[in-house]
């Protein structure tokens, strides 16, 4: 008798357990509101999205963009011996960029018969567009920031949905769609993501007009990846071209060139959407936990071969 209601209890006291882990394991899982990053933030204090793996559902991201049937022109500089990137780059991006989306590429460069042939996947093309080299990288990276103003004033604004500009020393790992987009977007740059702002690299001198003081700023972002909408990205390049010519007539070049300027823009002009450094690595820097994966990142590169000048 004593063993059966035994039995018993230990029947209940198991039925109960079950009961009790289907529940977790369901309300972990299918629960639409949980955090499902809480080791990372996923907001800014503005409350523009941060994307992080495990913040979006690819599929209902898909189901909201597809049918929009969107355009995004993307813009890759390659200019003097960085056209050796630009294989890998596209190679890369075929597999993973914005796969089912219309994407044009425009590649700037001084060597276009050096431009490799990348077979595009459907609704993807690449235009090539000559542009005069310079035997300075400083240079080359910040004029970015003009040819891009004119490439939208002239050919994209009213024609492509999204635009982003990529810096071509990179590579695609994984996965980058729709979740990306936003009217107005940057990335937060690896190597100073979690830092205090008074490490950011911002230009702190008062003569230039990048000059960020030490009590400001929200991130530092990298120059590698601009997105958004044509008219904001036209806006933030247009800018920032004009904050460097200022600074050019005024004899100084600000710490991270155009970089510096875009981040003195992001401060006053608020991105809409940041991209975690899972969408601007550097594949020499060392993994942290909450990096669960990389989609695009900086390859390895000897500086000293490869820029025209120190
Ligand atoms: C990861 C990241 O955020 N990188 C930024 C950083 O250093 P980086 O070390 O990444 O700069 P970089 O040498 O890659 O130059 C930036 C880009 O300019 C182009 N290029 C440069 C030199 C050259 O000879 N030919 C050529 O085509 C190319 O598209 C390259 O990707 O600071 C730069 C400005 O100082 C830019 O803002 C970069 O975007
Ligand atoms: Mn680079």
């Amino acid at each position: 008798m004593r063993n059966m209601t035994l039995n018993f209890y230990l029947r209940i006291t198991i039925i109960i357990t079950a009961f009790l882990v289907v529940g977790l394991v369901f309300l972990r899982n299918y629960t639409p509101y949980r955090n499902s990053r809480p080791d990372v933030p996923t907001t800014s204090l503005w409350l523009a999205p941060i994307v992080w793996d495990g913040t979006f559902d690819v599929k209902m991201i898909d189901n909201i963009y597809k049918p929009k049937n969107i355009t995004v022109a993307t813009t890759v500089f390659a200019l003097g011996k960085y056209v050796r990137f630009l294989k890998d780059l596209l190679e890369s991006a075929e597999q993973h960029f914005m796969v089912g989306y219309r994407v044009h590429y425009y590649v700037f460069t001084d060597l276009p018969d050096k431009v490799p042939a990348v077979t595009m996947g459907e609704g993807h093309r690449l235009t090539v567009i000559k542009t005069a080299g310079s035997n300075r990288w400083q240079e080359i990276s910040l004029r970015r920031m003009e040819l891009l103003e004119k490439l939208i004033k002239n050919e994209l604004m009213n024609k492509v949905d999204y635009i982003f500009s990529l810096d071509v020393d990179s590579k695609f790992y994984s996965h980058w769609g729709a979740e990306s987009l936003g009217d107005l977007v940057g990335v937060l740059h690896a190597w100073f993501f979690g830092s205090y702002r008074n490490n950011f690299p911002y230009e702190r001198r008062p003569e230039s007009q990048a000059y960020i003081p030490y009590e400001e700023g929200d991130y530092y972002y990298g120059g590698a990846v601009i997105g958004g909408r044509p008219e904001n990205v036209y806006k933030l390049a247009k800018t920032c071209r004009m904050q460097l010519d200022v600074d050019r007539s005024n004899q100084i070049e600000a710490a991270w060139q155009e970089e510096s300027h875009l981040n003195k823009y992001f401060l006053y002009n608020k991105p809409t959407k940041l991209l975690s450094p899972e969408y601007l690595w550097d594949d020499t820097k060392w993994k942290f936990n909450h990096m669960k994966v990389v989609r695009f990142s900086q390859v390895v590169k000897n500086y000293a071969e490869i820029r025209p000048n120190p």
